[in-house]
């Protein structure tokens, strides 16, 4: 049935550059069988999509990286939202939905903004700099923090925590073991600013405890469900906007219609989460005997589903490898898709809103003042470091 292919997709070459595996495995088929570790590969945005749509075949409670939790342990307590099914799924996705809703963001949109506006006037100021740590980095460590309502000491300890949660969907391979050394001393930081005397009154994680004093969740949920808050909103949006600065300084000539039309700035993120997507991967347990786009699926199954090659996808897209930010690249999987799509996308297009809408009225060119570096992860894709200069107006 499925063609059987020899691709390891946690392999440094593959993390380093995909997109040529990516192809072979569309080319193969609407599934493909991955030998290195047993596991079904879905690489077509039709299959990604519904795959990711069929929430009872493809189930979520097993874990959503390689290790299956039914026969292994979790390398930390599952989550209550991303690592669970309904019912209990249901409970912590109102209550999260709810806390990052759109209604919610327009009460912290004036904060996100004043703290986009002052970023890049100070790097614009400084001419050169380092796009990731200096910006990519530095927005969302701000701003999530404090609409969380984070205490300002050792936010750095959350990069640390995210690299780590990231990295442990794949296999213990080297990039895992190098990324567990550094997280064991922030494994009991980020539980106790997971405690409600720890967060500020009203902010995002003391309105999860407000929904447990309504007799929504429970108060132990809430820890939990504030710990997902810090697990995917810092990282992933770290990457959302790094990739976006590298796809703006790859290709100037979207830049300057950007700067032409800066209404443009929400959907040129958008376009970016599409073609250099942050979340490049995620698994299902296939729940039981199923056929899934003509193969045979056993219960206990993994599957992976390769969102980044779902956004490259001829069949779906016009010039799938260009970067063009005039595309209305609806429909990308960047944010997953169905009942566990991202709950934090508002969040998500938010920061990347303001911080180009910030940086094209001040900025007419960026410049790449060299190559930049990866960071090797799991299921990210991540730059370490992307030097460039700001050219002012
Ligand atoms: C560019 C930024 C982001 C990207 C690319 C992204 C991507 C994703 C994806 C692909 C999923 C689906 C996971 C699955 O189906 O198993 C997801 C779920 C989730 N995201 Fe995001 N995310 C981003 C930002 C955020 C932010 C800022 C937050 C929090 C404020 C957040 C919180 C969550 C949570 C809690 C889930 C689990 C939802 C559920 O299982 O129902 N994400 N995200
Ligand atoms: C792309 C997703 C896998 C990001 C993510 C990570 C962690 C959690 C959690 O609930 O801890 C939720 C979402």
């Amino acid at each position: 049935d499925a063609p059987r292919l020899d691709i390891d997709p946690f392999s440094d070459d593959f993390l380093n550059m995909p997109y040529p595996y990516h192809e072979r495995m569309r080319e193969a088929g609407p599934v493909v069988w991955l030998e290195p570790y047993q596991l079904w590969g879905v690489a077509r945005h039709e299959e990604v999509r519904a795959g990711l749509n069929d929430w009872e075949n493809f189930i979520s409670s097993a874990g959503v990286g390689l290790a299956n939790f039914r026969t292994e342990k979790p390398f930390r307590p599952p989550s209550l939202i991303l690592e669970a099914d309904p019912p209990q799924h249901t409970r912590s996705r109102t209550v999260l939905a709810r806390v990052l809703s759109p209604k919610m963001m327009q009460k912290v949109r004036a904060d996100f903004e004043k703290q986009a506006n002052e970023l890049i006037d100070r790097l614009v100021e400084q001419g050169e700099f380092d796009a990731i740590k200096d910006l990519a980095k530095a927005y969302p460590l701000k701003v999530f923090p404090d609409a969380v309502g984070l205490a300002a000491e050792g936010r750095d300890n959350l990069l640390l925590y995210g690299d780590m949660v990231f990295n442990a969907f794949g296999p213990r391979n080297h990039v895992f073991l190098d990324a567990v050394g550094r997280y064991e001393p922030v494994r009991e930081w980020i539980m106790n600013q997971c405690q409600r005397s720890e967060l500020s009154p009203d902010g995002f994680g003391d309105l999860i405890y407000q929904a447990a004093d309504a007799g929504e969740i429970k108060h132990e949920e809430a820890t939990l469900l504030v710990r997902s808050l810090l697990s995917a909103g810092v990282d992933t949006t770290v990457n959302g906007i790094g990739n976006a600065m590298y796809c703006l300084a790859q290709f100037p000539e979207q830049y300057d219609k950007l700067v032409a039309n800066p209404t443009l700035a929400r959907q040129t993120f958008e376009e970016a989460l599409r073609f250099e997507s942050p979340v490049q991967t995620f698994f299902r347990t296939v729940n039981r005997p199923i056929e899934f786009a003509g193969t045979p699926m056993l219960a206990n199954d993994k599957v992976i589903f390769f969102l980044a090659a779902a956004n490259r996808d001829g069949r779906q897209w016009k010039n799938p490898d260009v970067f063009d930010i005039e595309r209305k690249p609806v429909g990308h999987m960047a944010f997953g898709s169905g009942i566990h799509g991202c709950v934090g996308q508002a969040v998500a297009r938010m920061e990347g809103e303001l911080i180009f809408t910030a940086m094209t009225k001040r900025v007419k060119r960026i410049e790449m003042l060299g190559e930049p570096t990866r960071r090797l992860n799991n299921t990210l894709r991540a730059l370490e470091s992307l030097p460039v200069r700001f050219v002012p107006h």
